[in-house]
Protein backbone atom coordinates (compact mmCIF):
# COMPACT_ATOMS: atom_id res chain seq x y z
CA UNK A 1 0.00 0.00 0.00
CA UNK A 2 1.39 3.46 -1.10
CA UNK A 3 -1.20 5.22 0.99
CA UNK A 4 -1.49 6.52 4.21
CA UNK A 5 -4.80 6.07 6.14
CA UNK A 6 -6.79 7.08 8.44
CA UNK A 7 -9.64 4.91 10.54
CA UNK A 8 -12.98 5.75 10.90
CA UNK A 9 -14.34 3.52 14.18
CA UNK A 10 -17.61 3.28 13.88
CA UNK A 11 -19.10 4.48 17.54
CA UNK A 12 -22.60 4.09 16.47
CA UNK A 13 -22.52 6.94 13.76
CA UNK A 14 -25.15 7.19 11.30
CA UNK A 15 -22.56 9.02 9.24
CA UNK A 16 -19.54 6.73 8.94
CA UNK A 17 -19.26 6.95 5.01
CA UNK A 18 -19.88 11.02 5.37
CA UNK A 19 -16.38 11.12 7.77
CA UNK A 20 -14.66 8.27 5.69
CA UNK A 21 -15.58 10.27 2.37
CA UNK A 22 -14.86 13.76 3.81
CA UNK A 23 -11.08 12.46 4.83
CA UNK A 24 -10.90 11.13 1.26
CA UNK A 25 -12.04 14.59 -0.25
CA UNK A 26 -8.75 15.93 1.72
CA UNK A 27 -6.70 13.47 -0.11
CA UNK A 28 -6.16 10.90 2.06
CA UNK A 29 -7.25 7.34 2.09
CA UNK A 30 -9.74 6.07 5.13
CA UNK A 31 -12.02 3.07 5.94
CA UNK A 32 -14.41 2.01 8.54
CA UNK A 33 -13.95 -0.45 10.78
CA UNK A 34 -16.18 -1.88 13.73
CA UNK A 35 -15.97 -0.41 17.41
CA UNK A 36 -14.36 -3.69 19.13
CA UNK A 37 -11.48 -3.41 16.28
CA UNK A 38 -8.49 -4.44 18.14
CA UNK A 39 -4.70 -3.15 18.21
CA UNK A 40 -3.55 -5.99 17.31
CA UNK A 41 -5.57 -5.58 14.07
CA UNK A 42 -5.06 -1.91 13.59
CA UNK A 43 -1.16 -2.72 13.69
CA UNK A 44 -1.71 -5.15 10.76
CA UNK A 45 -3.18 -2.65 8.39
CA UNK A 46 -0.74 -0.92 6.55
CA UNK A 47 0.10 3.04 6.94
CA UNK A 48 -2.63 3.72 9.48
CA UNK A 49 -1.41 7.17 10.79
CA UNK A 50 -4.64 8.12 13.06
CA UNK A 51 -7.84 7.01 14.54
CA UNK A 52 -11.64 9.20 14.21
CA UNK A 53 -13.87 7.77 17.16
CA UNK A 54 -17.06 8.70 15.44
CA UNK A 55 -20.07 8.62 17.85
CA UNK A 56 -23.44 9.17 16.77
CA UNK A 57 -27.12 7.61 18.20
CA UNK A 58 -26.55 4.20 17.77
CA UNK A 59 -24.29 3.65 20.53
CA UNK A 60 -26.07 0.89 23.07
CA UNK A 61 -25.37 -2.57 21.30
CA UNK A 62 -27.04 -6.01 23.18
CA UNK A 63 -27.93 -3.35 25.49
CA UNK A 64 -23.98 -2.16 26.41
CA UNK A 65 -23.30 1.50 25.67
CA UNK A 66 -20.22 1.17 23.30
CA UNK A 67 -16.85 2.98 24.03
CA UNK A 68 -13.43 3.04 22.72
CA UNK A 69 -11.34 0.83 24.57
CA UNK A 70 -8.25 1.55 26.39
CA UNK A 71 -6.21 -0.95 24.28
CA UNK A 72 -7.20 1.28 21.53
CA UNK A 73 -6.46 4.66 23.09
CA UNK A 74 -3.42 3.60 24.12
CA UNK A 75 -2.18 2.48 21.02
CA UNK A 76 -0.07 5.23 19.87
CA UNK A 77 -1.90 6.51 17.55
CA UNK A 78 -3.74 9.80 17.39
CA UNK A 79 -7.10 9.62 18.37
CA UNK A 80 -10.16 12.19 17.06
CA UNK A 81 -13.66 11.75 18.94
CA UNK A 82 -16.12 12.99 16.13
CA UNK A 83 -19.83 13.07 16.92
CA UNK A 84 -21.75 14.56 13.90
CA UNK A 85 -25.14 14.18 15.03
CA UNK A 86 -27.89 14.27 12.67
CA UNK A 87 -30.74 14.90 13.63
CA UNK A 88 -32.36 11.86 11.84
CA UNK A 89 -31.98 13.14 8.24
CA UNK A 90 -29.74 11.44 5.60
CA UNK A 91 -28.20 14.06 3.44
CA UNK A 92 -24.41 14.49 2.79
CA UNK A 93 -22.24 15.94 5.67
CA UNK A 94 -22.69 19.88 4.50
CA UNK A 95 -19.61 21.48 2.52
CA UNK A 96 -20.66 24.44 4.89
CA UNK A 97 -20.02 22.96 8.04
CA UNK A 98 -16.34 24.46 7.71
CA UNK A 99 -15.23 24.20 11.91
CA UNK A 100 -16.35 20.19 10.98
CA UNK A 101 -14.33 20.00 7.95
CA UNK A 102 -11.44 22.36 9.31
CA UNK A 103 -11.29 19.94 12.46
CA UNK A 104 -11.07 17.07 10.85
CA UNK A 105 -8.43 18.61 8.06
CA UNK A 106 -5.93 19.82 11.42
CA UNK A 107 -6.71 16.62 12.91
CA UNK A 108 -5.69 14.83 9.17
CA UNK A 109 -2.80 16.65 8.40
CA UNK A 110 -1.42 18.74 11.53
CA UNK A 111 -1.82 15.77 14.36
CA UNK A 112 -1.44 12.69 11.95
CA UNK A 113 1.28 14.08 9.77
CA UNK A 114 -1.27 11.98 7.15
CA UNK A 115 0.22 12.43 3.33
CA UNK A 116 -2.36 13.60 0.67
CA UNK A 117 -1.42 10.49 -0.84
CA UNK A 118 -4.48 8.85 -1.80
CA UNK A 119 -5.43 8.81 -5.97
CA UNK A 120 -6.31 6.68 -8.55
CA UNK A 121 -2.40 6.35 -9.90
CA UNK A 122 -1.71 5.04 -6.30
CA UNK A 123 -4.93 3.03 -6.00
CA UNK A 124 -4.55 1.34 -9.43
CA UNK A 125 -0.72 0.32 -8.82
CA UNK A 126 -1.19 -1.10 -5.36
CA UNK A 127 -4.32 -3.19 -6.57
CA UNK A 128 -2.51 -4.37 -9.59
CA UNK A 129 0.18 -5.83 -6.65
CA UNK A 130 -2.18 -7.39 -5.00
CA UNK A 131 -4.44 -8.95 -7.73
CA UNK A 132 -1.24 -10.71 -8.84
CA UNK A 133 -0.06 -11.41 -5.21
CA UNK A 134 -3.62 -13.16 -5.06
CA UNK A 135 -4.40 -14.58 -8.23
CA UNK A 136 -0.58 -15.85 -9.23
CA UNK A 137 -0.90 -17.87 -12.56
CA UNK A 138 -4.31 -18.94 -11.88
CA UNK A 139 -7.45 -18.16 -13.90
CA UNK A 140 -10.11 -15.73 -12.99
CA UNK A 141 -13.98 -15.74 -14.48
CA UNK A 142 -15.83 -12.24 -14.44
CA UNK A 143 -19.90 -11.85 -15.05
CA UNK A 144 -18.99 -8.71 -17.04
CA UNK A 145 -22.53 -6.56 -17.67
CA UNK A 146 -21.44 -3.79 -19.47
CA UNK A 147 -22.00 -2.34 -16.21
CA UNK A 148 -19.65 0.53 -14.15
CA UNK A 149 -18.72 -1.90 -11.32
CA UNK A 150 -17.96 -4.89 -13.55
CA UNK A 151 -16.30 -2.88 -16.81
CA UNK A 152 -14.12 -1.67 -14.47
CA UNK A 153 -13.07 -4.79 -12.53
CA UNK A 154 -12.61 -6.20 -15.66
CA UNK A 155 -10.16 -3.11 -17.33
CA UNK A 156 -8.21 -3.54 -13.74
CA UNK A 157 -8.24 -7.15 -14.28
CA UNK A 158 -6.78 -6.73 -17.43
CA UNK A 159 -4.07 -4.51 -16.81
CA UNK A 160 -3.05 -6.64 -13.89
CA UNK A 161 -3.07 -10.31 -15.45
CA UNK A 162 -4.35 -9.81 -19.16
CA UNK A 163 -5.04 -12.96 -20.79
CA UNK A 164 -5.57 -15.07 -16.95
CA UNK A 165 -8.82 -13.39 -17.12
CA UNK A 166 -11.79 -14.68 -18.92
CA UNK A 167 -14.92 -12.57 -19.07
CA UNK A 168 -18.63 -13.71 -19.44
CA UNK A 169 -20.66 -11.28 -21.36
CA UNK A 170 -24.61 -12.27 -21.33
CA UNK A 171 -27.28 -10.64 -23.26
CA UNK A 172 -30.29 -11.99 -21.71
CA UNK A 173 -32.41 -9.91 -24.74
CA UNK A 174 -33.41 -6.91 -21.75
CA UNK A 175 -30.53 -4.67 -22.49
CA UNK A 176 -30.65 -1.47 -24.09
CA UNK A 177 -29.96 -0.80 -27.64
CA UNK A 178 -26.13 -0.93 -28.54
CA UNK A 179 -25.51 -2.21 -25.22
CA UNK A 180 -23.93 -5.60 -26.04
CA UNK A 181 -21.94 -4.43 -28.95
CA UNK A 182 -20.26 -2.23 -27.06
CA UNK A 183 -19.35 -4.50 -24.15
CA UNK A 184 -17.67 -6.56 -27.32
CA UNK A 185 -16.45 -3.11 -29.17
CA UNK A 186 -14.28 -2.17 -25.58
CA UNK A 187 -13.56 -5.64 -23.86
CA UNK A 188 -12.62 -8.03 -26.94
CA UNK A 189 -11.79 -5.72 -29.57
CA UNK A 190 -9.97 -2.53 -28.07
CA UNK A 191 -8.58 -4.46 -24.79
CA UNK A 192 -7.78 -8.18 -26.56
CA UNK A 193 -9.81 -9.44 -23.12
CA UNK A 194 -10.73 -13.33 -24.08
CA UNK A 195 -14.99 -12.60 -23.70
CA UNK A 196 -17.43 -15.46 -24.25
CA UNK A 197 -20.53 -13.40 -24.86
CA UNK A 198 -23.58 -15.52 -24.95
CA UNK A 199 -26.23 -14.38 -26.90
CA UNK A 200 -29.50 -16.39 -24.69
CA UNK A 201 -32.37 -14.05 -25.97
CA UNK A 202 -34.29 -16.43 -27.21
CA UNK A 203 -34.00 -18.64 -24.00
CA UNK A 204 -34.80 -15.54 -21.66
CA UNK A 205 -37.52 -14.55 -23.35
CA UNK A 206 -39.19 -17.67 -23.94
CA UNK A 207 -39.06 -18.33 -20.22
CA UNK A 208 -41.37 -15.61 -19.75
CA UNK A 209 -43.83 -15.66 -22.44
CA UNK A 210 -47.04 -14.99 -20.78
CA UNK A 211 -45.43 -14.24 -16.82
CA UNK A 212 -46.65 -10.96 -15.66
CA UNK A 213 -45.93 -10.81 -12.07
CA UNK A 214 -43.28 -8.58 -11.54
CA UNK A 215 -41.85 -10.04 -8.90
CA UNK A 216 -41.97 -13.80 -10.86
CA UNK A 217 -40.25 -11.85 -13.88
CA UNK A 218 -37.63 -10.76 -11.76
CA UNK A 219 -36.96 -14.20 -10.03
CA UNK A 220 -37.14 -15.75 -13.28
CA UNK A 221 -34.46 -13.52 -14.86
CA UNK A 222 -32.27 -13.11 -11.90
CA UNK A 223 -32.39 -17.18 -11.73
CA UNK A 224 -32.16 -18.09 -15.62
CA UNK A 225 -28.58 -15.66 -15.27
CA UNK A 226 -27.02 -17.46 -12.45
CA UNK A 227 -27.75 -20.76 -15.13
CA UNK A 228 -26.38 -19.49 -18.14
CA UNK A 229 -23.72 -18.17 -16.41
CA UNK A 230 -22.63 -21.58 -14.67
CA UNK A 231 -23.26 -23.55 -17.72
CA UNK A 232 -20.48 -21.47 -19.66
CA UNK A 233 -18.46 -21.45 -16.01
CA UNK A 234 -17.98 -25.07 -16.16
CA UNK A 235 -16.92 -25.61 -19.62
CA UNK A 236 -14.15 -23.71 -18.39
CA UNK A 237 -11.09 -25.36 -17.16
CA UNK A 238 -8.55 -24.87 -14.42
CA UNK A 239 -10.81 -21.54 -12.91
CA UNK A 240 -9.95 -20.77 -9.15
CA UNK A 241 -11.16 -17.00 -9.16
CA UNK A 242 -14.59 -15.14 -9.79
CA UNK A 243 -14.28 -11.69 -9.95
CA UNK A 244 -16.73 -9.10 -8.61
CA UNK A 245 -17.94 -5.60 -9.14
CA UNK A 246 -18.33 -4.97 -5.01
CA UNK A 247 -18.09 -1.65 -4.46
CA UNK A 248 -17.61 -0.04 -0.58
CA UNK A 249 -21.06 1.05 -0.41
CA UNK A 250 -22.23 -3.09 -0.77
CA UNK A 251 -20.28 -4.00 2.28
CA UNK A 252 -21.14 -0.94 4.50
CA UNK A 253 -24.68 -1.60 3.66
CA UNK A 254 -24.55 -5.59 4.48
CA UNK A 255 -24.51 -3.70 8.34
CA UNK A 256 -22.00 -2.82 10.64
CA UNK A 257 -21.97 -4.01 14.05
CA UNK A 258 -24.03 -1.07 15.24
CA UNK A 259 -26.70 -0.58 12.33
CA UNK A 260 -29.01 -2.51 10.80
CA UNK A 261 -28.68 -3.96 7.47
CA UNK A 262 -29.80 -1.53 4.51
CA UNK A 263 -29.72 -4.89 1.99
CA UNK A 264 -27.67 -7.61 1.37
CA UNK A 265 -24.86 -7.74 -0.46
CA UNK A 266 -24.87 -10.42 -2.91
CA UNK A 267 -23.82 -9.63 -6.96
CA UNK A 268 -23.56 -12.85 -8.77
CA UNK A 269 -24.59 -14.86 -5.67
CA UNK A 270 -26.61 -17.76 -6.04
CA UNK A 271 -24.01 -19.62 -7.90
CA UNK A 272 -24.15 -23.70 -6.96
CA UNK A 273 -22.19 -24.49 -3.96
CA UNK A 274 -19.88 -27.30 -5.96
CA UNK A 275 -18.51 -24.46 -8.23
CA UNK A 276 -15.93 -22.89 -5.73
CA UNK A 277 -14.26 -20.05 -6.46
CA UNK A 278 -11.89 -17.37 -4.29
CA UNK A 279 -13.35 -13.82 -4.59
CA UNK A 280 -10.91 -11.25 -6.48
CA UNK A 281 -12.99 -8.21 -5.44
CA UNK A 282 -10.72 -5.01 -5.99
CA UNK A 283 -13.12 -2.35 -6.00
CA UNK A 284 -14.56 -3.26 -2.80
CA UNK A 285 -12.94 0.45 -0.98
CA UNK A 286 -13.98 2.48 -3.76
CA UNK A 287 -17.15 4.32 -3.38
CA UNK A 288 -19.14 5.00 -6.48
CA UNK A 289 -17.46 7.84 -7.23
CA UNK A 290 -14.22 6.79 -7.00
CA UNK A 291 -15.00 3.77 -9.17
CA UNK A 292 -15.93 6.11 -12.13
CA UNK A 293 -12.48 7.95 -11.65
CA UNK A 294 -10.98 4.59 -11.77
CA UNK A 295 -12.57 3.91 -14.94
CA UNK A 296 -11.78 6.86 -16.66
CA UNK A 297 -8.02 6.71 -15.17
CA UNK A 298 -8.05 3.11 -17.07
CA UNK A 299 -8.81 4.31 -20.07
CA UNK A 300 -13.00 3.15 -20.53
CA UNK A 301 -15.33 5.36 -22.34
CA UNK A 302 -17.04 7.83 -20.42
CA UNK A 303 -20.74 6.23 -21.57
CA UNK A 304 -19.60 3.36 -19.87
CA UNK A 305 -17.84 4.88 -17.12
CA UNK A 306 -20.70 7.52 -16.17
CA UNK A 307 -24.20 5.17 -17.64
CA UNK A 308 -26.75 5.74 -15.77
CA UNK A 309 -28.23 2.90 -12.83
CA UNK A 310 -29.98 0.06 -14.96
CA UNK A 311 -31.69 -2.69 -13.35
CA UNK A 312 -30.31 -5.71 -13.00
CA UNK A 313 -33.34 -7.17 -14.77
CA UNK A 314 -33.10 -4.72 -17.78
CA UNK A 315 -35.90 -3.39 -19.85
CA UNK A 316 -37.59 -6.67 -18.74
CA UNK A 317 -39.22 -4.59 -15.68
CA UNK A 318 -39.76 -1.39 -18.07
CA UNK A 319 -42.06 -3.74 -20.42
CA UNK A 320 -44.48 -4.41 -18.37
CA UNK A 321 -46.94 -7.04 -17.41
CA UNK A 322 -46.26 -10.13 -19.91
CA UNK A 323 -43.22 -9.25 -21.92
CA UNK A 324 -43.55 -9.40 -25.75
CA UNK A 325 -41.05 -8.71 -28.49
CA UNK A 326 -42.99 -6.69 -29.88
CA UNK A 327 -43.37 -4.01 -27.02
CA UNK A 328 -39.87 -4.70 -25.65
CA UNK A 329 -38.72 -3.48 -28.95
CA UNK A 330 -40.56 -0.19 -28.39
CA UNK A 331 -38.98 -0.07 -24.95
CA UNK A 332 -35.69 -0.51 -26.46
CA UNK A 333 -36.10 2.10 -29.29
CA UNK A 334 -38.26 5.09 -26.85
CA UNK A 335 -35.20 4.62 -24.38
CA UNK A 336 -32.56 4.75 -27.41
CA UNK A 337 -34.48 8.11 -28.36
CA UNK A 338 -34.60 9.86 -25.07
CA UNK A 339 -31.24 8.74 -24.50
CA UNK A 340 -29.78 10.63 -27.72
CA UNK A 341 -32.25 13.39 -26.70
CA UNK A 342 -31.31 14.04 -23.64
CA UNK A 343 -27.78 14.18 -24.92
CA UNK A 344 -28.22 16.65 -27.42
CA UNK A 345 -29.88 18.76 -25.09
CA UNK A 346 -27.24 18.65 -22.50
CA UNK A 347 -28.89 16.32 -19.99
CA UNK A 348 -26.56 13.87 -19.32
CA UNK A 349 -25.64 14.12 -16.24
CA UNK A 350 -27.63 16.36 -15.05
CA UNK A 351 -30.88 14.34 -14.42
CA UNK A 352 -29.97 11.23 -12.85
CA UNK A 353 -31.78 8.59 -14.30
CA UNK A 354 -34.24 8.93 -17.23
CA UNK A 355 -35.65 5.89 -19.34
CA UNK A 356 -39.21 4.67 -20.79
CA UNK A 357 -41.68 2.15 -20.04
CA UNK A 358 -44.07 0.72 -22.01
CA UNK A 359 -47.48 -0.60 -20.37
CA UNK A 360 -49.63 -3.66 -21.44
CA UNK A 361 -52.43 -1.74 -22.78
CA UNK A 362 -53.29 0.11 -25.91
CA UNK A 363 -55.44 3.58 -26.59
CA UNK A 364 -57.12 4.74 -29.61
CA UNK A 365 -55.42 7.22 -31.46
CA UNK A 366 -55.78 8.10 -34.97
CA UNK A 367 -52.91 8.11 -37.45
CA UNK A 368 -53.08 8.77 -41.39
CA UNK A 369 -56.53 9.46 -41.41
CA UNK A 370 -57.38 6.43 -39.72
CA UNK A 371 -58.45 4.89 -36.02
CA UNK A 372 -55.05 3.48 -34.48
CA UNK A 373 -54.81 0.92 -31.49
CA UNK A 374 -51.52 1.38 -30.29
CA UNK A 375 -49.54 1.46 -26.66
CA UNK A 376 -48.29 4.58 -25.39
CA UNK A 377 -44.74 5.37 -23.96
CA UNK A 378 -44.27 6.49 -20.66
CA UNK A 379 -41.48 8.95 -20.28
CA UNK A 380 -39.75 8.72 -16.55
CA UNK A 381 -37.11 11.25 -15.29
CA UNK A 382 -35.69 11.76 -12.05
CA UNK A 383 -33.37 13.18 -9.69
CA UNK A 384 -31.85 12.00 -6.38
CA UNK A 385 -29.16 11.98 -4.05
CA UNK A 386 -29.41 7.97 -2.35
CA UNK A 387 -32.22 6.46 -4.25
CA UNK A 388 -34.20 6.21 -0.99
CA UNK A 389 -36.13 9.64 -2.39
CA UNK A 390 -36.37 11.11 -5.59
CA UNK A 391 -37.66 14.04 -7.62
CA UNK A 392 -38.69 14.86 -11.09
CA UNK A 393 -37.04 17.38 -12.69
CA UNK A 394 -38.60 20.50 -14.47
CA UNK A 395 -37.56 19.82 -18.25
CA UNK A 396 -37.45 21.61 -21.37
CA UNK A 397 -40.94 21.66 -23.10
CA UNK A 398 -38.99 21.82 -26.54
CA UNK A 399 -36.68 19.19 -25.83
CA UNK A 400 -40.20 16.87 -24.22
CA UNK A 401 -41.71 18.00 -27.71
CA UNK A 402 -39.06 16.72 -29.61
CA UNK A 403 -38.57 13.52 -27.87
CA UNK A 404 -42.44 12.86 -28.43
CA UNK A 405 -42.28 13.70 -32.11
CA UNK A 406 -39.42 11.27 -32.64
CA UNK A 407 -41.13 8.45 -31.16
CA UNK A 408 -44.20 8.76 -32.39
CA UNK A 409 -42.70 8.66 -35.82
CA UNK A 410 -39.84 6.08 -35.40
CA UNK A 411 -41.53 3.65 -32.68
CA UNK A 412 -43.32 0.73 -34.70
CA UNK A 413 -47.00 0.49 -32.47
CA UNK A 414 -46.83 3.68 -30.28
CA UNK A 415 -49.55 6.17 -30.44
CA UNK A 416 -48.98 8.35 -27.46
CA UNK A 417 -46.35 10.10 -24.82
CA UNK A 418 -47.07 10.59 -21.67
CA UNK A 419 -44.81 11.97 -18.74
CA UNK A 420 -44.50 10.40 -15.31
CA UNK A 421 -44.52 13.22 -12.78
CA UNK A 422 -44.65 11.04 -9.45
CA UNK A 423 -41.88 11.52 -6.99
CA UNK A 424 -41.06 8.70 -5.03
CA UNK A 425 -42.85 8.57 -2.53
CA UNK A 426 -45.44 7.56 -3.24
CA UNK A 427 -44.45 5.80 -6.44
CA UNK A 428 -40.85 4.29 -6.69
CA UNK A 429 -38.01 5.03 -9.66
CA UNK A 430 -38.71 1.87 -11.45
CA UNK A 431 -42.73 0.65 -12.78
CA UNK A 432 -42.25 -2.58 -11.38
N1 LIG B 1 -25.92 -9.45 -18.64
C1 LIG B 1 -24.94 -9.78 -17.82
N2 LIG B 1 -23.84 -10.43 -18.27
C2 LIG B 1 -22.83 -10.76 -17.45
N3 LIG B 1 -22.82 -10.47 -16.15
C3 LIG B 1 -23.86 -9.83 -15.62
C4 LIG B 1 -24.99 -9.44 -16.43
N4 LIG B 1 -25.88 -8.83 -15.62
C5 LIG B 1 -25.35 -8.81 -14.39
N5 LIG B 1 -24.14 -9.41 -14.37
C6 LIG B 1 -23.25 -9.66 -13.20
O1 LIG B 1 -23.99 -9.55 -12.01
C7 LIG B 1 -23.48 -8.47 -11.21
C8 LIG B 1 -24.62 -7.78 -10.50
O2 LIG B 1 -25.54 -7.29 -11.44
P1 LIG B 1 -26.35 -5.93 -11.17
O3 LIG B 1 -27.25 -5.77 -12.29
O4 LIG B 1 -26.87 -5.97 -9.80
O5 LIG B 1 -25.23 -4.84 -11.40
P2 LIG B 1 -24.41 -3.86 -10.49
O6 LIG B 1 -24.20 -4.42 -9.12
O7 LIG B 1 -24.98 -2.51 -10.67
O8 LIG B 1 -22.99 -3.96 -11.24
P3 LIG B 1 -22.57 -3.49 -12.69
O9 LIG B 1 -22.41 -2.00 -12.59
O10 LIG B 1 -21.29 -4.19 -12.90
O11 LIG B 1 -23.63 -3.93 -13.65
C9 LIG B 1 -22.72 -7.57 -12.20
O12 LIG B 1 -21.69 -6.82 -11.58
C10 LIG B 1 -22.16 -8.60 -13.16
O13 LIG B 1 -21.01 -9.20 -12.61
Amino acid sequence: MRQDMLLVVDMGSTRNTDVARAIRALGVYSEICNYDVTAEEIAKMPNVKGIVANGGPNDVVDGQKIGLSDEIKNCGLPVFTFDYEDNGTVHPMPKEDEAIQEDLRSFVFDTCKAQANWNMENFIADQIELIRKQVGDKKVLLALSGGVDSSVVAALLLKAIGSQLTCVHVNHGLLRKGEPEQVVRVFKDELSANLIYVDATERFLSKLEGVADPEQKRKIIGAEFIRVFEEEARKLDGIEFLAQGTIYPDIVESGTKTAKMVKSHHNVGGLPEDLQFELVEPLKMLFKDEVRACGVALGLPASMVYRQPFPGPGLGVRCLGAITRDRLEAVRESDAILREEFAKAGLEGKVWQYFTIVPDFKSVGVRDNARCFDWPVIIRAVNTIDAMTAQVPQLDWAVLQTITARILQEVKGVNRVCFDLSPKPTATIEWE
